[in-house]
């Protein structure tokens, strides 16, 4: 047993390149870590014990998040600071004990991936025509040229406008970024511009907008101010959730003419707003039709709908989005009355009909379930990276300073399962990859001026600091935005080179979305899907529906911490670092690991929050949808290797697995139909 455990030291020394490189590694850490590494040393077997995964039925019922907020938000601006010092002193005190990372031992194999190259669907863009070609005021011409600073008409556009200029209801498709605000703003506002009686303030709405998330609401009434410029008889105003309901009901009453609402929101008013009417509503137009639905408006839009039909019942509807899914058809046949369908076709199908631009015709809204194939953008480059659990916190981390410290200029969405991941992350990296280590940086180094900047955003934030974080990115050239899905959808946020999705979405139609946060109006993008090596799959179902990535190897990004000192062993000068020494980069991404680590135990606080960082990542992971249980299994998830991602060094226990049940904020009633559908991988936009 002696021998077996002496030739087990040798073999991991040796297997660590040098005795003398051993020892460094060893001196880096304090006494108890390196009575911890001994331990695992003489482990039998040279690995830590294997943990026992929970089972699920063992995990308690889900904190809820408002709780979470209530009893301690991760942001800094919530940090009770006295608080968070004065844990820190007290656990510093009482040192708790301090284990190193076993980084890379006993993780599972990275599968290889198997998919069949398929051909995307790709859509043309632009065409060569201009505005002018159109029937529009002169006036709204120019400022589309001079406001706007846009010449030539998209695809989706030229297509539209026509259709809507007749009165026709539309049910409109085009890949993200195609330019679908002004292919139903443009027509809105020449019909309204035109109308033969004067439209006045006080006459009411006249156009309802309905979007699913607040900032898209603010996004899409900037676009519709614009074009409102020369006609400003006519009022446009937002009405959505974390406003002062008392102010929307003063400017609901002085008269709104394009009112761009949350459904919730606007629900809300039609239901405690007296002056609220819609006897002259001539338009209804639902962008992200499907997401509306999806997160559990349905009940809402029947109200809007009921208010609206109970005072006018003739109306020109528009539907729009990206994916035209299921949900879309049933919310198309009780909104829409003998729709043309406008979707802009495959390149390919092109080639086959060249006579037709686009795929347009008069047909039945349900034919739009075909479209399970999605279109993404031509300059898109999608990357997929296998991860085991244990290594998702470095590789994430390291792959942050890869693009956005060392080759700069990137601008990055990464998003997350839950608000309180976004919370957590932020704090996190914040603390150990911006700030935090700078004094660490070796004095000449050149990669230490680089400051990162992170910004996050979630439904549990207050509106105003959300409003704030939303228009900070999108001025920023640069920057790194953590987020949920609330971000996911319709945001035109310019430059952004790089999204990440590190908790995998819900379904292909998700993944097109936030992936088209990138690549916009023909532009470059990037996007990177972080998947466990037991989620390969998922590989294979974006293929079905026409998605292709390509791998990028976690060992690959790991090397870029080889470009940063402050993750360095101390070397004898001997022995140079070499540029990408696999055991140097392992025991850099473990320096990494442990400063995560000792982060998160640096104070109960930050213990609490991982912990329930990774008690929400685990409701969300519970919560995929039973068509995507076979890839995304709670019981697939190693408890002690996921808690390692959170930093935390052993498995807590009591957690749970269950959504929530008692949460005010997010218990969005949700129609039958969408019982199942995963819990906090969609955000309510609510009042
Ligand atoms: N004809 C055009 N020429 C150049 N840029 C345009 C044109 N039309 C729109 N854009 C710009 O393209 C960007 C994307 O437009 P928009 O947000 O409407 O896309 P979308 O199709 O609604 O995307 P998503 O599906 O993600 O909501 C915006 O910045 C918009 O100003």
């Amino acid at each position: 047993m002696f021998l077996f455990t002496m030739s087990k030291i040798w073999y991991h020394l040796l297997n660590s390149h040098s005795l003398m490189h051993s020892c460094y590694l060893v001196c880096l850490l304090t006494s108890k870590q390196s009575n911890a590494l001994k331990r695992k040393l003489q482990s039998p077997h040279g690995n830590p014990p294997l943990k026992r995964k929970p089972p699920v039925n063992a995990f308690k019922k889900c904190a809820t998040e408002t709780n979470i907020r209530e009893k301690g938000s991760l942001s800094q601006k919530s940090l009770p600071k006295k608080q968070l010092t004065d844990n820190r002193n007290e656990s510093q005190k009482s040192k708790p004990f301090i284990k190193t990372s076993s980084l890379f031992r006993n993780n599972p194999d990275i599968p290889k991936i198997h998919r069949k190259a398929v051909q995307q669907i790709q859509e043309s863009i632009f065409t060569a025509d201009s505005f002018s070609q159109l029937d529009l005021h002169p006036h709204l011409i120019s400022t589309i040229t001079t406001v706007l600073k846009i010449c030539s008409m998209t695809n989706v556009q030229k297509e539209t406008i026509p259709v809507l200029l007749q009165g026709k209801d539309a049910l409109v498709r085009s890949q993200t970024g195609s330019g679908k605000t002004l292919a139903y703003g443009i027509p809105l506002v020449q019909s309204l511009q035109g109308m033969k009686t004067k439209i006045k303030r006080s006459d009411g709405p006249y156009a309802l907008i309905l979007v699913p998330t607040r900032e898209l609401a603010i996004q899409s009434f900037d676009t519709i101010q614009k074009l409102l410029k020369p006609f400003t008889w006519i009022v446009p105003g937002v009405l959505m959730g974390g406003e002062k309901r008392k102010s929307e009901k003063a400017r609901l009453r002085k008269g709104i003419n394009i009112l761009i609402s949350t459904p919730g929101r606007l629900v809300d008013h039609i239901k405690s707003t007296e002056c609220i009417h819609f006897r002259r509503t001539q338009w209804l137009i639902i962008d992200e039709a499907d997401r509306i639905l999806d997160l559990g408006f349905e009940k809402d839009v029947t109200v809007i709908l009921n208010a609206l039909n109970a005072e006018k019942e003739t109306r020109q509807n528009v539907l729009l989005s990206a994916t035209l899914t299921e949900g879309v058809t049933r919310l198309a046949d009780i909104s829409l009355n003998d729709p043309i369908r406008i979707s802009i076709a495959d390149e390919n199908q092109k080639s086959l009909k060249p006579a037709l631009q686009a795929d347009k015709e008069a047909s039945s809204p349900s034919s739009c379930m075909d479209q399970e194939n999605f279109a993404v953008p031509e300059k898109l480059k999608q990357y997929v990276m296998m991860v085991p659990g244990k290594l998702r916190l470095v590789t994430l981390a390291a792959f942050i300073l890869e693009k956005c410290k060392f080759e700069k200029r990137h601008k990055m969405i990464i998003f997350f399962s839950s608000c309180e991941q976004v919370e957590f992350h932020y704090d996190l990296l914040l603390n150990v990859l911006s700030g935090g280590l700078e004094s660490e940086q070796p004095k000449h180094s050149s990669v230490s001026s680089v400051h990162l900047e992170f910004l996050r955003l979630h439904g549990n934030m207050e509106q105003e600091e959300r409003t704030e974080v939303f228009q900070e990115f999108l001025k920023s050239k640069t920057g790194i935005l953590l987020c949920t899905d609330v971000a996911a959808r319709g945001l035109d946020l310019p430059q952004v080179t790089w999204i990440v999705q590190y908790n995998a979405p819900a379904s292909p139609a998700e993944y097109i979305h936030r992936i088209g946060r990138t690549a916009r109006i023909g532009c470059h993008g990037n996007s990177l899907l972080v998947l466990a090596p037991s989620e390969a799959e998922y590989v294979s179902l974006l293929a079905s529906h026409k998605i292709n990535v390509s791998e990028i190897k976690m060992e690959k990004v790991l090397s870029s911490l080889m470009k940063d000192d402050r993750f360095k062993l101390p070397r004898p000068r001997s022995k140079k670092s070499c540029g990408t020494d696999p055991q140097e980069v392992r025991e850099r991404a473990t320096v990494l690991q442990t400063k995560f680590e000792n982060y998160v135990h640096s104070s109960e606080v930050t213990v609490r929050w991982a912990k329930k960082a990774l008690q929400s990542f685990l409701c969300a992971y519970a919560a995929y949808p039973r068509n995507l249980k076979h890839i995304f299994h709670i019981k697939s998830i190693h408890l002690g290797h996921m808690a390692k991602s959170f930093g935390l060094r052993d498995a807590p226990q009591n957690l749970t697995a269950l959504p929530t049940t008692g949460s005010k904020k997010k218990t969005e009633p949700r129609p039958k139909s969408l019982l199942g559908a995963p819990f906090l991988h969609q955000e309510s936009e609510i009042p």
